[in-house]
């Protein structure tokens, strides 16, 4: 997520596109050149927001800018058509509406298979660009004599001809898309986004419609894209056929890396390295077709020592210098000195039970899960009251996580049902139950690692005020009624106050564990499931930890799973037993404590003895 300082970026790039007439001829810039950067930055926009800052990386992305590009010049060209800047826009339109039924298709996978797709669409399109509508597209002629625009005034007409003239109308596009680019990076989605790319699995866990993210985001990519092919068919009174090719979208892809992914500005920095050293070694060195060479050389280069491309290395260095990290290093207060501040009473509406419902909170009847032979959870009958706190122990292999899982629907059970305050939500998927109010915390972390704790958090927050799914793209995610307080106490709870603006990665482990906790209180559940929340803590870290569940637990309906004993009959009423997948027993702590076929099921297993 960017930092918020308001309009200080716009300020710059206004003025960056306002001097740059002035002082770019000077370091040999050509108008021509500058416009093609320009059309390059812009359709980069959109696909830093799909790869930068949602993690989408497609290699399909010349299917949009050529569609926007021909449709645009179709319309200009031979349907009679004279205004170019609706044309622009009516190419854009049709380049985002392919992206809504290409990402319908693509998102259905992920990773490299999402990638795999891209690059077969991008291949699919330019087959059909040059044979079943080369009628349209002017195949390999592509179509010749795009016009430039002109705005009557009234009083005068103004043309945008070429060159530095045209420079003026590229640049205003350029200026409104890196606008709009800043307001949806900004709003909730922008949040969400940064949330998928670092963690798909949470964010779909607390509560977020990922797919539907996904496909906004692709859709945006795809606007861009097509806006940004109508410009160049402008630029160069002709449209290309080459627009559509693979290397199109190869190139994109370079230009962000070289210039630095999720920055915004990483594709236009790209194409400037880019195009710079294409007419550089081209004409200077005459170096010919071997330019390339030179360009893979400073492309690998760049990865293996800039990983986050020349605005990330340079934004690395004013950290460096301006001794940022120091600072922020020497104020935060360690771990281990930690003195826990213990947070008042619940806040949130959703804490409440349910006002129409009074029977147990969570009923689980005949619950079995098989893994081919192996039975994970056999017929497991189990409920939990209002405002009751119940441990769930068993030895390793007992079946406890693929319990949570169940009963948060992370996976589907075999067989058997679960009620949640009264509605059976077997078979829902985890997003649906979230919203809710059943959720948990993970026994290996599970957090939104390349941002801050207070970013994590409003993560998880946003899910509950917002919903699964919200187009809410030009809002300022400050905003959002009641965010700032829920992640507040979120951080207040959780005892992580002092490190709200702390990455993720400089946190200690016990720090950690605390935000993954964090992550499942934002959501405000009404039911609050923790799978090993001692896990792997130090004796001191897991006495804070257990001041800090008491504190929390106050008002709540908790489940908590964990191997340590002492620690987990100190906080919960009841406990439930699980060995080889069903109930050995059900009790309060003494019960549990002293029970012979208790003692038997962990002396049979690696603990060897039961807290006393
Ligand atoms: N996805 C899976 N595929 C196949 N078997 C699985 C899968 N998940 C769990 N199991 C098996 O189900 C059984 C129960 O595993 P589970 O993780 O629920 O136990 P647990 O009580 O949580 O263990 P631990 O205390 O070590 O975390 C184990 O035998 C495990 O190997």
């Amino acid at each position: 997520m960017l930092k918020q300082r308001p309009f200080l970026i716009e300020t710059l790039t206004a003025i960056g596109l306002i001097v740059a007439p002035f002082v770019l001829p000077h370091l040999g810039f050509a108008p021509n050149t500058v416009n093609r950067i320009l059309v390059w930055g812009l359709f980069g926009l959109g696909f830093d927001i799909l790869f930068g800052f949602t993690g989408l990386l497609s290699f399909g992305q010349s299917a949009f800018y050529g569609t926007g590009g021909f449709v645009a010049a179709y319309l200009l060209t031979r349907a009679g058509f004279g205004n170019v800047l609706g044309a622009l826009i009516i190419g854009m339109i049709a380049a985002a509406a392919t992206g809504y039924l290409i990402g319908l298709i693509a998102l259905r996978r992920t990773g490299i298979y999402f990638a795999m797709i891209t690059v077969a669409i991008a291949e699919v399109f330019f087959f059909v660009e040059f044979n079943p509508l080369s009628d349209f597209t002017g195949g390999e002629n592509g179509l010749p004599g795009v016009p430039t625009p002109s705005f009557n005034l009234g009083f005068t007409t103004v043309h945008f001809t070429n060159g530095w003239s045209l420079y003026q109308f590229i640049a205003l596009c350029y200026f409104i898309g890196v606008i709009i680019a800043l307001r949806i990076v900004r709003s909730p989605v922008g949040a969400i986004f940064s949330a998928i790319r670092d963690n798909p699995l949470r964010a779909t866990a607390v509560g977020h419609n990922i797919h539907g993210y996904k496909l906004t985001a692709f859709v945006i990519a795809a606007a861009y894209a097509g806006f940004a092919g109508g410009l160049l068919g402008v630029l160069q009174a002709f449209m290309p056929p080459d627009a559509f090719t693979f290397d199109t979208s190869g190139q994109l892809v370079m230009q962000t890396a070289i210039g630095g992914r999720g920055t915004l500005f990483g594709p236009l920095v790209g194409a400037t390295v880019w195009l710079f050293l294409q007419d550089f070694l081209q004409s200077a060195l005459g170096l010919g077709a071997a330019w390339k060479l030179v360009l893979g050389v400073v492309f690998v280069l760049l990865v293996c020592f800039l990983r986050g491309g020349i605005i990330g290395g340079l934004a690395d260095l004013y950290r460096l210098l301006s001794g940022r990290r120091k600072r922020s290093d020497a104020e935060a207060e360690p771990d281990t000195e930690t003195t826990l501040h213990l947070a008042p009473a619940p806040m949130q509406a959703k804490e409440v039970a349910h006002p129409a419902y009074s029977g147990p909170v969570l009923k689980a009847t005949g619950l079995t899960k098989r893994y081919g032979g192996l039975v994970a959870n056999s017929d497991i009958d189990f409920s939990v009251n209002q405002g009751e706190l119940r441990g769930i122990i068993g030895p390793n292999g007992a079946g406890k996580s693929t319990f949570f899982k169940m009963l948060t629907c992370e996976i589907a059970p075999t067989s058997g049902q679960i009620v949640f305050e009264g509605r059976d939500i077997t078979g829902l998927k985890v997003t649906e139950v979230c919203q809710l109010g059943l959720t948990k915390s993970y026994q290996v972390n599970q957090l939104f690692t390349g941002l801050t704790v207070r970013q994590n958090l409003t993560i998880a927050a946003l899910a509950e005020l917002r919903g699964k799914f919200r187009l809410d793209l030009f809002r300022k995610l400050s905003s959002v009624k009641g965010l700032t307080e829920q992640v507040e106490h979120t951080l207040a709870l959780v005892n992580l106050t002092r490190r709200a603006d702390t990455p993720v990665a400089e946190l200690a482990y016990g720090e950690k564990r605390r935000l993954e906790i964090g992550l499942a209180l934002a959501t405000s559940p009404r039911l609050l499931l923790l799978d090993e929340p001692l896990a792997g803590m130090s004796p001191r870290e897991r006495v804070e930890t257990v001041k800090l569940l008491k504190s929390i637990a106050r008002g709540r309906t908790m489940i908590i799973i964990d191997h340590d004993m002492d620690s987990l009959f100190e906080l919960v009423e009841r406990v439930t037993v699980l060995q080889e997948g069903k109930v050995l027993l059900d009790g309060t702590p003494e019960e549990i404590r002293t029970n012979a076929a208790v003692q038997e099921a962990y002396l049979g297993g690696v603990h060897g003895e039961i807290a006393a």
